[in-house]
């Protein structure tokens, strides 16, 4: 194994795991921490936690616990997989569980890299943004439990770690890995405990990927795994071939979304348009056990031909600040996600073969409610989210994180397993 990865979500989980594959690096998702029993043969271990908004105590166990697990098997190099929005309040957990790793490897020194290019997420100055938009001012703000309202890294680290950030700027990143280890050394030496790398383009990918190579723990999206693994010329393999054991089962589908991301809202407008769809009711998921079972009653009832039908909690932003008044945020948040894992879990009994899931928390509650332990991941949908096979089982999942896919993702979803 030459990477091991701790991911704090399981949207984020299959974003990195599917940059892995398309790399061509054989690549195993296991979800929670796995059983010590278990053995696997893989280039790469993703282990998918839901440790992104959970007590920062609970995060740092369960980070620890998946990194122990990791280095019983010979693991040389890890990797903390974040969101590439940051999602972490003052509260936590992105600087808690970074100290408890660096602490746990006898390491004081890393890199807070939350990028992807292709998507949009580019660091400049240590400044955050999200397709051009800083990203206290994008859709971001509104995020129902992990709102962004400073773009600057160094600051939102420093908020809710043990140390000082800097930054290694892109007109370093521009002189290539050499000029960007002289980087980590002069910060180092002032007493810089995380390094802010800027991130603009595929070139600095690259450029991070070989810069990274010697570190024994590294932070951050999927963009800098993508830089890494470039560099690994030694373990690149045909990325079709790497992808096979994911490609998704034939069966009935059904789309769930639970993210109220920009993205996601403007995907469920379209969806809507063409697709049999149904609008949650948050005050019946709070109040009543028998509300999942009647909305499984209604997917099932949907024409099994043509488009797949679509549940959905996603609401523009006023929508949502007014159900979060009027209920509470956490409350209805977790009635919400209880509600779409009890969904899944009746329409998996009822023969549901393939899961399309909008969200990051609420993939991670189907993903935990399916009892899935591991995922073969396959060919890509759009950057970031592969189509991902349920090891053992007949079932297939696309899990978007909020902000990926474009406008018709739900129907690129379906074309890309037919
Ligand atoms: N209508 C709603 N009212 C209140 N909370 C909601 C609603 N719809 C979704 N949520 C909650 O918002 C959160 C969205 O997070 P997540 O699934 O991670 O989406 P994203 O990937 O966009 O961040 C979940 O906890 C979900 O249950
Ligand atoms: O890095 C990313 O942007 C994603 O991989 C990610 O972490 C997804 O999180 P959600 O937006 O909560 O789905």
């Amino acid at each position: 194994m030459r990477l091991g990865v701790i991911g704090d979500d399981f949207t984020g989980s299959t974003d990195i795991a599917g940059f892995l594959v398309a790399n061509g690096l054989r690549t195993v998702q296991l979800n929670d921490v796995p059983d010590e029993a278990l053995q696997v043969d893989a280039d790469a271990v993703v282990i998918s936690l839901k440790t992104r908004s959970c007590p920062p105590q609970q995060a740092i166990d369960e980070s620890l616990a998946a990194l122990r697990w990791l280095q019983a098997r010979g693991c040389p190099q890890f990797f903390f997989k974040y969101c590439s929005t940051f999602d972490s309040t003052p509260k936590g957990n992105i600087g808690p569980v970074t100290d408890a790793l660096l602490g746990a490897l006898g390491e004081d020194f890393t890199v807070i890299c939350p990028v992807l290019p292709v998507n949009g997420r580019t660091i400049y100055n240590g400044y955050l943004f999200v397709n051009g938009v800083p990203l206290h001012e994008s859709g971001m703000r509104h995020h129902p439990v992990t709102p962004m309202t400073d773009s600057n890294i160094m600051r939102v680290m420093e908020a809710q770690s043990r140390g000082r950030a800097g930054n290694v700027p892109s007109t370093v990143m521009d002189q290539g890995p050499q000029a960007v280890r002289e980087a980590f050394a002069a910060l180092k030496s002032k007493g810089v405990r995380y390094a802010v790398l800027d991130a603009l383009n595929d070139a600095h990918l690259v450029t991070m990927g070989e810069a990274v190579s010697d570190m024994k723990l590294v932070t951050g999206g999927s963009g800098l795994a993508d830089g890494m693994a470039r560099a690994w010329t030694d373990l690149r393999g045909d990325a079709a071939k790497a992808a096979e054991a994911g490609r998704p089962v034939q069966g009935r589908a059904v789309v769930l979304s639970g993210s109220c991301s920009q993205m996601t809202n403007a995907q469920v407008a379209a969806y809507r348009e063409a697709a049999p769809s149904l609008a949650v009711d948050v005050a019946r998921c709070l109040q009543d056990d028998v509300y999942a079972g009647e909305l499984a009653v209604w997917v099932e009832a949907q024409p099994r031909d043509g488009l797949a039908p679509m549940v959905y909690a996603t609401l523009p932003p006023e929508a949502l600040r007014e159900v979060q008044q009027r209920f509470g945020a956490a409350e209805a948040s977790e009635a919400v996600e209880r509600t779409f894992g009890a969904l899944a879990r009746r329409l998996a009994e009822a023969g549901f073969e393939q899961f399309i899931i909008a969200g990051g928390e609420t993939s991670g509650i189907v993903t935990q409610s399916l009892g899935i332990k591991g995922f073969a991941i396959g060919p890509q949908i759009a950057p970031g989210v592969p189509w991902v096979r349920a090891v053992g089982r007949n079932l297939s999942l696309a899990l978007k994180s909020g902000n990926f896919g474009q406008e018709r993702f739900f129907f690129d979803a379906q074309s890309a397993a037919a």
